[in-house]
């Protein structure tokens, strides 16, 4: 059989304390079921001793699990054996996401017309916002708008409204486009990790707000974007992907939001489609990312 056959395609994702034997062992368990790998990536990480993996295959004859819960049940026990933490996706279901933003709409406006031309793996439940500057843009594309504003007494209420509206809707993923609110410890748990953000700096220079304003003071000659894991720590969590922009003296603070405004919307849209794809592993307080 030379060209994979046409049909749905599975993801398998792990990681596992590195061991003589994984990848065989991984790769046997899909060639006794007649699966046929597109794609296979491996990494071995010798400082911590984790070893990291994903494939993507597709089912190549009648010994293929008959479906996605009796590959799972099936795979479970060469995972436990290995000792592995482990996912098996639907390679050809859309990611769900939530998409959040406050007033800067160039990120999620990108992601939006991605969205609108197929050009990125996931379907969007719904967009949040604290303010009602992205309803228009948002409607525009037929998608569902709430606006939930935020005040120093409201954050907890307003923070179990998006929670609540992320799972109701079955999101796997919430993105923060330009989302200019800190997240509680508390609803960073409830979302048991599962959302990414895009910061405008090349980090770890200049966390938090107004990094223009800051990189402008210093006279830097790069300016750059940074999409990461959301962790309590702000502007701390697991990079994911990041780019840079030269500039020089003559770049103001505006030039150089008008300059990192597509910086951001490119950077987020790797960062998400990687996500998508399930090609994003933790790492400690890193990632790996098999591109
Ligand atoms: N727990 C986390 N929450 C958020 C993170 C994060 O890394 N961890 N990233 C931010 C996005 N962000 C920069 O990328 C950012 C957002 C907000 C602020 C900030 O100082 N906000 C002020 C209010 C500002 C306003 O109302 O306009 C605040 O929350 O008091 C800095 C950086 C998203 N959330």
């Amino acid at each position: 059989m030379t060209s994979p056959p046409p049909g749905p395609s599975y993801i398998l994702t792990f990681t596992a304390e590195d061991r003589v034997g994984i990848v065989a062992a991984t790769t046997g368990f899909l060639a006794d079921r007649d699966g046929f790998i597109l794609d296979s990536q491996q990494y071995a990480d010798v400082e911590s001793g984790r070893f990291f993996m994903r494939v993507a295959f597709t089912p190549a004859g009648r010994r293929f699990p008959a479906d996605l819960a009796t590959l799972r049940s099936d795979f479970a026990a060469v995972a436990e054996q290995l000792g592995l933490e482990w996912t098996i996706a639907d390679g050809s279901a859309p990611m769900k996401v939530m998409i959040a933003v406050s007033k800067g709409s160039h990120c999620l406006n990108d992601l939006l017309h991605r969205w609108s031309t197929g050009a990125l793996p996931i379907d969007v439940t719904a967009v949040v916002s604290n303010h009602e500057t992205c309803r228009a843009l948002t409607e525009w594309h037929g998608l569902p708008f709430h606006h939930l504003p935020v005040a120093a007494d409201s954050r907890a209420e307003q923070e179990a409204r998006v929670a609540g509206l992320f799972h109701e809707a079955g999101s796997e993923l919430l993105v923060l486009a330009r989302y200019m609110q800190v997240l509680t410890p508390d609803l960073i748990a409830r979302l048991a990790g599962r959302c990414i953000n895009i910061h405008h700096s090349f980090l770890p220079s200049f966390k938090g707000a107004n990094p223009y304003h800051r990189a402008h003071a210093l006279g830097v000659k790069l300016i750059g974007a940074t999409s990461h894991y959301v962790t309590p720590d702000l502007d701390e969590g697991p990079i994911i992907e990041q780019a840079v922009e030269r500039i020089d003296h003559r770049a103001s603070v505006d030039d150089m939001i008008r300059i990192g405004r597509d910086t951001e919307a490119q950077v987020l849209a790797r960062a998400v489609a990687w996500a998508a794809e399930r090609r994003i592993l933790l790492n400690g307080r890193k990632t790996v990312v098999f591109r």
